[in-house]
């Protein structure tokens, strides 16, 4: 497939999604929002492909949407056409692991973009925010209600009210980011969690995953009842089996 706003390549188990438009520092339009829910899928589809890997440049995971084709847009239009709808959310859709490994600037749609992944990984200078209040409007993907389940009230209250940005070490203190790497060390940091991910049972993965983001849907009780569905279900896998065997056996497990 041919994009003209993202990369996409094969690294090992990974495929890694490039968003390139530079010169916008990647701001995310309708093309490239489409291009993207494309290259998800198709990735989703492989099967070499053990987990997903989003990242952009050293200067700009993403600015945001796009402004400057935002600008002209009018109520009722926007509510009738909702354009940030499926297309946004197409990484919420992807059952394969998704990692954002986000370098400089993840700022209104770009940090949203980023929450809506399973994991963040942070280079040094990457710069979190939600400055859309500059702009006489409020975060429309998600992020006063993702950045909040992250780094709680207050925090993403001061940045949704005022704009300021969190820098890299805030934002794994916070919970936002599971971890902060010098930011030569992001995609081979990324890589080697998708390897690690790769060698592991595909349905455990797909279940812990899929477990895990049920924290942000369900009450406790119903999320504990999935959880627990999804445990009992894994018994008799073949990655169950290996798992246990190997471990009982004292050698290290093989999961195919
Ligand atoms: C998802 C929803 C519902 C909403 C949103 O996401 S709203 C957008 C939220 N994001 C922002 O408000 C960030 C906007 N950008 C900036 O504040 C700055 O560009 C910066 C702080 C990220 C970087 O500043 P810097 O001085 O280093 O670079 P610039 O000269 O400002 O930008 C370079 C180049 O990129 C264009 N650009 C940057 N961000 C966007 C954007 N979100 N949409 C469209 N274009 C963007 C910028 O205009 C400039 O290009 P030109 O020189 O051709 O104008």
């Amino acid at each position: 497939m041919a994009y003209e706003m993202i990369e996409v390549e094969t690294q090992g188990p990974a495929a890694v999604i490039r968003l390139n438009r530079p010169a916008a520092l990647n701001a995310l339009c309708d093309q490239l929002m489409q291009e993207l829910g494309q290259a998800l899928r198709a990735a989703d589809a492989d099967p070499a492909v053990a987990a997903i890997i989003l990242t952009g440049s050293e200067k700009a995971f993403a600015a945001g949407a796009d402004i400057k084709e935002m600008q002209a847009r009018r109520f009722p239009d926007t509510y009738l056409n909702d354009f940030i709808g499926a297309s946004w959310e197409a990484v919420l859709t992807i059952r394969k692991p998704v990692i954002a490994a986000v370098a400089g600037f993840a700022l209104g749609g770009g940090c949203e973009l980023a929450m809506m992944c399973d994991m963040i990984l942070a280079a040094d200078n990457a710069k979190f925010g939600q400055p859309e209040i500059n702009l006489g409007i409020i975060p429309g993907a998600g992020g006063s209600q993702r950045l909040t389940r992250a780094i709680g009230k207050s925090k993403a209250m001061e940045m949704v009210l005022t704009g300021r940005m969190m820098s890299a070490e805030d934002a794994e203190r916070a919970g936002l980011a599971a971890r902060v790497v010098p930011v030569a060390d992001l995609l081979p940091e990324a890589l080697k969690i998708a390897g690690k991910i790769a060698g592991l049972s595909a349905p455990a993965v797909a279940m812990a995953k899929e477990a895990v983001n049920a924290a942000f849907e369900l009450p406790l009780r119903e999320g504990v009842r999935l959880e627990r569905r999804l445990f009992l279900g894994l018994f008799g896998t073949e990655g169950q089996q290996e798992g246990m065997a190997a471990f009982v056996e004292k050698r290290k497990p093989v999961f195919k």
